[in-house]
C-alpha cells in the first residue's frame, strides 16, 4: 500500500557538475522523471524542493522553493518537512539514479518502529544523509541549528537522536550500494553511462 511523503532535493548549485542537474536526461529523459515514476510506486506524496518551479511544468507534483535559502542541503530538509503530509519523510537527491524500494521498506520500518529524529545509513564512517528518513520532530531543531549559523547536515545529525543502519545490512539491499551513488560530475556521469550499457 501505498503512504507517506518523499521529498526530491534539487535546489543545489550544481558547481561540480557545470550545468543544473536538475535538468539532467537520461537516455532523453528527465533523471526526475525517472526517480519520480519509481517514487511513485511507494508514495502517496511526492514533493520537489527546487528554487526553478518553472522546470517542473510538466509534472504533477507539488514544487516548492527554500524558505531559510542559501543554508545548503538543510534548507531543503527544512521546507521538505514542513510540507509533507507524513510525519516521517523520505528524502533523496536529485542526482541519485538508483531507487531502491526495498531498503526505502525497510528503513521507513526501521523509523517507524524506533520513532527516532532521523533513520540513516553508515558506510564505513560516513553517514548517508539522503536515501533517508526524517522525522517532522526535527523541524524546530533544524531552525535552532541554522540559526547558530551553522548548516552542516551532517553535524546535526550527529546531535540528534539518529538510527543508524549498518553498511551490511544496507549491502543485503543493494551489493555496491549504488542507491547511495549520486552523479556530482561529468566524469560520475560518464561512469553511470558505462554502467547502464553494460
Ligand atoms: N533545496 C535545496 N537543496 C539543496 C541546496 N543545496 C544543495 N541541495 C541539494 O542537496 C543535494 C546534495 O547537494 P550537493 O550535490 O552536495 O550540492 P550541489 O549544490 O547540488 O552541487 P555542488 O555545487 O557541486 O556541491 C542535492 O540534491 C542538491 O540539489 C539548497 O540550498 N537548497
Amino acid at each position: 500500500m501505498k503512504f507517506g511523503t518523499a521529498v526530491i532535493l534539487a535546489g543545489g548549485k550544481s558547481t561540480r557538475m557545470g550545468f543544473d542537474k536538475q535538468l539532467l536526461k537520461i537516455n532523453q529523459t528527465r533523471l526526475l522523471k525517472l526517480i519520480t515514476d519509481k517514487l511513485e510506486e511507494e508514495f502517496e506524496e511526492i514533493i520537489i524542493v527546487s528554487n526553478y518551479p518553472e522546470y517542473y511544468t510538466d509534472f504533477t507534483y507539488q514544487v516548492v522553493s527554500d524558505e531559510l535559502p542559501n543554508q545548503g542541503p538543510l534548507s531543503g530538509v527544512h521546507v521538505g518537512l514542513k510540507e509533507a503530509s507524513s510525519k516521517y519523510v523520505y528524502f533523496l537527491a536529485c542526482d541519485m539514479p538508483y531507487v531502491n524500494l526495498d531498503y526505502i521498506r525497510f528503513i521507513k520500518e526501521e523509523i517507524e518502529e524506533n520513532d527516532v529524529a532521523a533513520c540513516v545509513t553508515q558506510v564505513n564512517d560516513k553517514i548517508e544523509p539522503f536515501n533517508a528518513f526524517y522525522s517532522q520532530a526535527i523541524i524546530s531543531k533544524i531552525e535552532a541549528y541554522l540559526a547558530t549559523e551553522k548548516r552542516a547536515l551532517y553535524s546535526l545529525l550527529k546531535r540528534l537522536d539518529c538510527y543508524y543502519i549498518q553498511e551490511e545490512s544496507a549491502r543485503m539491499f543493494s551489493p555496491n550500494l549504488n542507491m547511495f551513488l549520486n552523479l556530482n560530475t561529468k566524469e560520475d556521469l560518464l561512469n553511470y553511462y558505462k554502467d547502464l550499457v553494460s
